[in-house]
């Protein structure tokens, strides 16, 4: 028991503080290396293959001007051979000149193969995001999560990061076991030498590494704030309220207060980690002295050729430059394994909406269908009372239901629960007699064509906002269908590209605005289209002027025949089309019945009615 709690406990501290782990295993490292590397492959197959091959010609680079120019000046020196000194350079100008093209013909490949995999992670990322439950999009901690995670992947370039210094990792040690022979040749002791001062340069780097991390991690959450003010400002649907409110001079002081509070922070960091900086600077011309110094000995006992001497030079200062590239690189791998294992934790998040396996074929053809609400309770995250308390109810298949009751009653949260946006926290929904999270969720969702009241169009073609993806293989005839069942299609007809015009002005500068109702229509008819079992409409008509009110519900009930249908509203007169009436009041389910039933009652629906036709008459 309290082993379950404490587990919880920690699991609650990781997910609401995933960036305070920075006591990492190598195992730790190991693995989060491996899912990226396994993920980028998935992603771009040629991208890790591309980077192997360039990283090989790489580290053979620095050879050539290390050893050649020994000869060349052992030739000048002694034998004086012009045949072989002609034969040296050109060996040393051909073969970098060659080297130098194949690797810029790979950097330029993997550049491109970089630019798929990034695009294609964007798509990975955005797969999960569009997986996740809702309630955890509503929450700040996962908001902040998520840009943790994602933060150092776009303006750090961690992925890339990652897969390159893991290779450079592998190439500069093939590298330095090259140098290493040389130079021990001379004198092992010069290993030794170059591998401790670099060593003591690279804790000084980590050190600084750390604090740069600790730093950008604290910085997220004004990041996040800063961008939304930062996004206000160019954001179209807010265009209206900023000007009637006279928004700009107080999202402008907000944006400034964000940048200077950034900025304060960032020169506190940067200030501590140039003082470990000045240190790197002192070590290095130390260990120079000592390794020119032990040279210039040589030469001058006779032990040592100059041909000799600039090669141990020039493999000393390589060796020097490699190891010290080696650290970085081992020090950069791991940084961008912790950077990873943030998004690694983030996309780990467990989800509470069941995936389910059942499949609803079924029910999709013969359209029977009884939807069962079993003393359902719900209470949204972060929230103390229940939005839903005990809620039973019935739906038959065929039935035309009306859900109405006042503002915040819980109407649009019974069909979020319905959809499966959320999870009721006790009870359970039932479709013909089972859990709805036994179906599959995909498949389910082909049962429902829903009209939210914050309903979206997006900036693509009318046809594709009604079809989305099966744009092509729809006939715009069925479009045409469903805009005239919502008595769009005439307004349309006339645009020049009909029904293939885009919406706003986005993409298409000929794109075309939509007024509330026109918009509302719009949405409409993707339902209509969508021709679910069960169709559900939170406050349809609430933009539609009285007369297309009307059509809309004395025609919709026709259009959509023996198809279940919800409709929640605030305008009574929609309960007169429908044969059930539910009532919600402060989430509970007041009254249920017909129009007749309810009124005799003389409760809360007659209240609401009586109320509204005092002020129509
Ligand atoms: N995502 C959310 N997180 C927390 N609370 C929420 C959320 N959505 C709605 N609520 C709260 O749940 C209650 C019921 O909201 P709901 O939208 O279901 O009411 P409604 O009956 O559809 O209201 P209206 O008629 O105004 O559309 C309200 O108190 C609302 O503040």
């Amino acid at each position: 028991m309290n082993h379950k709690k404490n587990h919880k406990e920690k699991e609650e501290k990781s997910e609401n503080n995933p960036s305070v782990e920075e006591k990492r295993s190598l195992k730790d490292d190991v693995i989060v290396a491996i899912y990226f590397l396994k993920l980028v492959f998935k992603i771009q197959k040629s991208y890790i293959p591309l980077m192997l091959v360039s990283a090989i010609f790489q580290a053979a680079t620095p050879f050539f001007g290390i050893i050649i120019p020994k000869y060349i000046i052992e030739e000048l020196m002694e034998q004086k051979r012009i045949k072989m000194l002609i034969l040296y350079v050109g060996i040393l100008i051909i073969g970098n000149g060659c080297l130098n093209l194949i690797n810029k013909f790979f950097t330029t490949k993997v550049e491109l193969a970089n630019i798929r995999l990034i695009n294609g992670f964007e798509l990975h990322l955005g797969k999960h995001i569009m997986n996740m439950d809702l309630e955890k999009l509503e929450d700040p901690k996962i908001l902040d999560m998520k840009e943790q995670a994602i933060f150092p992947i776009y303006n750090q370039d961690a992925l890339r990061n990652m897969i390159e210094s893991l290779i450079a990792v592998i190439r500069i040690s093939i590298t330095i076991l090259g140098l290493a022979a040389i130079i021990a040749i001379l004198n092992p002791l010069i290993i030794a030498l170059i591998i401790s001062i670099v060593l003591i340069n690279g804790i000084i780097s980590k050190k600084a590494q750390r604090i740069t991390f600790r730093f950008f991690q604290q910085l997220i959450p004004l990041n996040r704030k800063f961008g939304y003010y930062a996004s206000l400002v160019t954001d179209f649907s807010m265009a209206k309220d900023i000007r009637i409110y006279n928004m700009a001079p107080y999202i402008g002081k907000k944006i400034r207060d964000y940048t200077e509070e950034s900025i304060e922070s960032m020169s506190k960091s940067m200030n501590t980690t140039a003082k470990y900086f000045g240190l790197n600077s002192v070590t290095l011309p130390l260990e120079m002295l000592l390794i020119y110094g032990y040279m210039v000995y040589q030469v001058i006992l006779g032990s040592i050729s100059i041909g000799e001497f600039s090669m141990y030079i020039s493999a000393g200062n390589n060796f020097t430059n490699y190891i010290t590239e080696f650290i970085q690189n081992v020090v950069q791998l791991r940084q961008m394994c912790l950077y990873l294992d943030i998004y690694l934790k983030f996309e780990k998040i467990p989800s509470k909406r069941k995936t389910g396996t059942k499949s609803v074929e079924s029910i999709l053809n013969c359209y029977s269908n009884t939807i069962e609400f079993k003393h359902v309770y719900f209470k949204y995250p972060r929230s103390e009372e229940y939005t839903l308390k005990d809620v039973n109810i019935t739906i038959h298949s065929g039935e035309k239901l009306s859900v109405v009751g006042p503002n915040g009653a819980g109407k649009t949260t019974f069909i979020k629960l319905l959809c499966r946006l959320y999870t009721p926290d006790k009870g359970e929904i039932l479709l013909n007699g089972v859990n709805i999270n036994e179906y599959s969720y995909d498949e389910y969702m082909k049962l429902l064509s829903v009209v939210f009241q914050d309903y979206k169009l997006f900036s693509f073609t009318i046809k594709e906002n009604i079809v989305f993806d099966k744009g092509l293989q729809v006939p715009d005839e069925t479009v045409n269908k469903a805009l005239e069942k919502v008595g769009l299609l005439e307004g349309i007809e006339e645009l020049e590209k009909g029904i293939h015009t885009s919406l706003y002005k986005n993409f298409d500068k000929n794109g075309i605005e939509l007024s509330g109702g026109q918009a509302q229509k719009l949405a409409i008819a993707r339902a209509v289209y969508k021709n679910s079992p069960i169709v559900v409409l939170d406050e349809p008509t609430a933009a539609l002027d009285p007369y297309a009110e009307y059509e809309i519900y004395t025609s919709f009930n026709k259009l959509i025949g023996d198809h279940t249908a919800i409709y929640i509203s605030h305008r009574l007169s929609s309960c007169k089309f429908c044969n059930k009436i539910a009532v919600f009041d402060d989430g509970e389910l007041k009254e249920y019945g017909t129009h007749q039933e309810l009124v005799n009652k003389n409760g809360m629906y007659t209240k609401l009615w009586t109320a509204q036709a005092q002020y129509y008459v």
